[in-house]
């Protein structure tokens, strides 16, 4: 892990901390609940594009703990093809921030559904759909096997890579961290990030106390049927308050899709607190029938409807796992699924181009603006120079000015693979906290992807 012990400062500041002289960074290209995160490029390597995702202190200014170290180390050891690798960690100590670097991805779902829907108009293609949805379950299946639920899948956290050797790759990205922020990060409420509900299982919506990787699989359902309609499926409207408040209107608009739920296809709802102490307020929420179906425009005799529905399941014991949904009739039959997922499917189907992501090179790590003008970019991203505040977060649509929309070559996004000796092995884990959290699970860590890309279904040897 890297240590800033020579105090805060910007890329382009004088006083800049020690490992950021590793960096050139370009601008800012998100902000989420916990923080900010900036494209930069590897000084050594300028082909090679890492997003840096910068957690800011919580109001209270309590600094990284212990536990979120160790919790970091261990994301430290994730390697799957479909998860997106956290190339490096290091800590500002001059005001104990914590910034992690991934591998940069040029899309993410959020983006390509908001492309399809309101620039192209278009649904996206059965091929894509199917392999997006593929290779987002070979990494959760990953994950889970790893005992990582990731507890926040939302579009904008499942990344596709842009051109190069991966293009068309699905990443994972932002799993684990529900652990880290738990512990000692507590949302920046003042940046007015809106956490989303709509991936919500219905478990945790009625008052679950635990999480399983059930609440992935349903997410995963959420987002299938919004990559075929290019909406969100169950657009509830948040309750805020804290802690926790019962989303009536979120359980709503599942109950009008889904059903009313019964005691009779899932038994342990009688012990969900919600169910029991808000059950005047559910009762009048009754729905009869499924009309699923209908909503996601798919035949109820379909694989995929069967495939969905079995991710929709209400019972969290009885819902499809990752690993049996990969097993799915739906993924056998043609069009299979495939590595780049962002190629036509059918002969004469043309290239959909997405945008690259919109970069604000007027924000500094610090978060501050300055109006200095754009540094010019080569990779794919896409520069806002001169407009603050111009990327926002994912809860409300992004306005996407986009003035610079260059592609990088094929060869300069070739696999470049971070040593991981840039983190510290000894100071970087204060007081010497063992790090495995049960033999097991740390014997599974260590096993590279199992499944790999053989996991996949056996290839049409042309798409196009
Ligand atoms: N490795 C990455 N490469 C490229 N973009 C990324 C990467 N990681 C995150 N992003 C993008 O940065 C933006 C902010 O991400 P972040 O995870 O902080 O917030 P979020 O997922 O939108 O919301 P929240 O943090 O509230 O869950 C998103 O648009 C996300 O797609």
């Amino acid at each position: 892990m890297g240590d800033g012990g020579a105090g805060t400062g910007s890329n382009r500041s004088s006083n800049k901390p020690e490992w950021l002289q590793q960096y050139d960074l370009i601008g800012k290209i998100g902000e989420g609940t916990y923080g900010l995160v900036f494209l930069a490029r590897i000084k050594s390597n300028r082909s090679k594009s890492i997003a840096i995702k910068k957690f800011k202190q919580s109001k209270d200014g309590d600094g990284v703990s212990p536990t979120a170290i160790r919790e970091i180390m261990l994301l430290r050891e994730i390697t799957h093809e479909n998860v997106v690798k956290l190339v490096n960690v290091h800590i500002n100590h001059a005001d104990m921030s914590l910034y992690l670097a991934f591998d940069y991805a040029e899309h993410d779902l959020y983006e390509i559904i908001r492309h399809h829907r309101d620039k192209v108009n278009q649904a996206i293609n059965q091929y894509t759909v199917k392999s997006l949805l593929w290779q987002l379950l070979n990494g959760l299946n990953y994950l889970h096997s790893n005992w990582i639920i990731h507890r926040d899948l939302k579009p904008s956290n499942i990344l596709v890579m842009g051109e190069g050797e991966e293009h068309g790759v699905v990443k994972i990205a932002d799993f684990g961290l529900a652990r880290i922020y738990q512990a000692p990060l507590k949302p920046l409420s003042e940046n007015g990030v809106v956490v989303t509900i709509w991936y919500r299982a219905p478990e945790l919506l009625l008052g679950a106390k635990h999480y399983t990787s059930a609440v992935d699989m349903w997410a995963v359902g959420c987002i299938f049927a919004e990559l075929l309609t290019l909406k969100p499926l169950f657009q509830g409207a948040e309750v805020k308050a804290t802690p926790n408040p019962f989303q009536l209107d979120q359980l709503d608009k599942i109950f009008k899709v889904l059903g009313h739920p019964t005691l009779e296809k899932w038994p342990s709802l009688a012990h969900l607190p919600h169910w029991q102490q808000d059950s005047q307020h559910i009762q009048g929420h009754k729905y009869d029938n499924t009309n699923l179906y209908s909503v996601v425009h798919l035949s109820p005799k379909s694989p995929a409807y069967d495939l969905l529905s079995k991710m929709l399941e209400y019972d969290p014991r009885k819902r499809i796992t990752a690993a049996q949904a990969l097993e799915h009739e739906y993924f056998k039959i043609e069009p299979q699924p495939g590595r780049n997922a962002l190629i036509p499917c059918q002969p004469g189907e043309t290239f959909v181009n997405y945008p690259t992501r919109p970069v604000d090179t007027t924000t500094d790590f610090e978060g501050t603006t300055n109006m200095q003008p754009p540094q010019p970019v080569s990779s794919g991203a896409a520069v806002s120079g001169g407009m603050p505040g111009h990327v926002s977060n994912r809860s409300v649509p992004r306005p996407m000015n986009v003035v610079n929309m260059q592609r990088i070559p094929h060869q300069a996004m070739q696999a470049y693979n971070l040593t991981s000796q840039a983190v510290m092995p000894g100071g970087m884990n204060p007081g010497g906290i063992p790090m495995q959290r049960g033999v097991p699970q740390q014997q599974q860590l260590r096993r590279k992807d199992q499944m790999g890309m053989s996991g996949y279904p056996q290839q049409k040897s042309r798409r196009i």
